[in-house]
């Protein structure tokens, strides 16, 4: 009988961390091999069931990323842009299929992923579940089908401790949009007004962020032309959306060729 993949969790105390060992812990398709957090976090050498609340799942949780990915069959990552820097060469060290989640990364970290990507699959979105990744979709779609007399807003919202903005939803909704329009984004975007901002450009792909509470995830991308309006709206309402399309990932990038993948390619969308 083959062994089922045995999958490492980054980050294992943080939201995402913690939803993701549940995941993992629950699921028939694969086994939690190793928990990862930083240098110094009081969970470090702790049973992760344990510190959890539950009962011991006989994983430690480790400060050193290279022992526990050696174990590994995929690396499922939701931290921060310097720490998946580092775990990508650790995983493509380990031979191990990355799955990254973690959002906020800049040109200079996506470039040091390229490297990693010729020895080992990595598998990135800026989010993990079916109906955003259907919601871009929807959004290329539409902006293909509208001209710029409908001007293009991507409004999100997100709890209070989140670190980015936009977030890696609205950047991948507004992406689609200039994919759709065939426009660059970056020559479009517009984010963060405020003060005496002069009308609105035409054609120009506007960004805003509402950050409160506990709100897990909202994103509307909103198309406003004279006397009319579309709203393509999603609301995440549980994290588990995200756990579950990563643990697809990682088990979808098995026997996968070294190289960059995304959640379009896993959902084949
Ligand atoms: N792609 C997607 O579907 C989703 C992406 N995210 C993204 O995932 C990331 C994490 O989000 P949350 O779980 O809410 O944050 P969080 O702050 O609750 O958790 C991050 C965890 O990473 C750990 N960490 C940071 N540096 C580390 C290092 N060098 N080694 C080991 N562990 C390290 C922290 O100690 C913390 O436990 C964010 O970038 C967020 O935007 C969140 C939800 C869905
Ligand atoms: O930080 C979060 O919480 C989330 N981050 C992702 C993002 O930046 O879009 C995905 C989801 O919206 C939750």
């Amino acid at each position: 009988m083959t062994a089922l993949p045995g999958i490492v969790v980054t980050g294992a105390s943080g939201r995402m961390g913690q939803m993701l060992v549940r995941t993992v812990t629950a699921s028939e398709k694969a086994r939690l091999v190793g928990c990862v957090e930083r240098a110094g976090h009081h969970w470090v050498g702790r049973d992760i069931g344990e510190c959890m609340g539950g009962a011991a799942l006989g994983v430690t949780v480790t400060d050193d990323p290279l022992e526990a990915f050696a174990k590994a069959q995929a690396v499922i990552d939701f931290t921060a842009p310097a720490a998946t820097v580092e775990f990508a060469a650790l995983a493509a060290q380990a031979r191990a299929v990355h799955v990254i989640g973690t959002t906020g990364m800049e040109a200079h970290h996506l470039e040091k992923l390229g490297p990693a990507a010729r020895h080992a699959v990595i598998i990135r979105a800026g989010n993990m579940s079916l109906g955003v990744n259907l919601l871009v979709r929807l959004t290329q779609k539409v902006a293909a089908a509208l001209d710029a007399d409908w001007d293009i807003e991507v409004v999100e919202a997100h709890h209070r401790m989140k670190v980015d903005a936009p977030s890696g939803t609205a950047l991948m909704l507004g992406q689609a949009a200039a994919d759709g329009r065939g426009v660059v984004l970056d020559d479009v975007r517009e984010s963060g007004r405020d003060g005496i901002t002069g009308a609105r450009a035409r054609g120009a792909i506007g960004f805003s962020a509402i950050r409160g509470g506990d709100i897990v995830g909202e994103h509307d991308v909103i198309f406003a032309a004279d006397g009319e309006r579309i709203v393509l709206r999603h609301i995440a309402t549980d994290r588990a959306i995200f756990a579950r399309g990563a643990l697809k990932a990682a088990l979808w990038g098995q026997g996968k060729a070294p190289g960059e993948y995304d959640m379009m390619d896993v959902l084949g969308l």
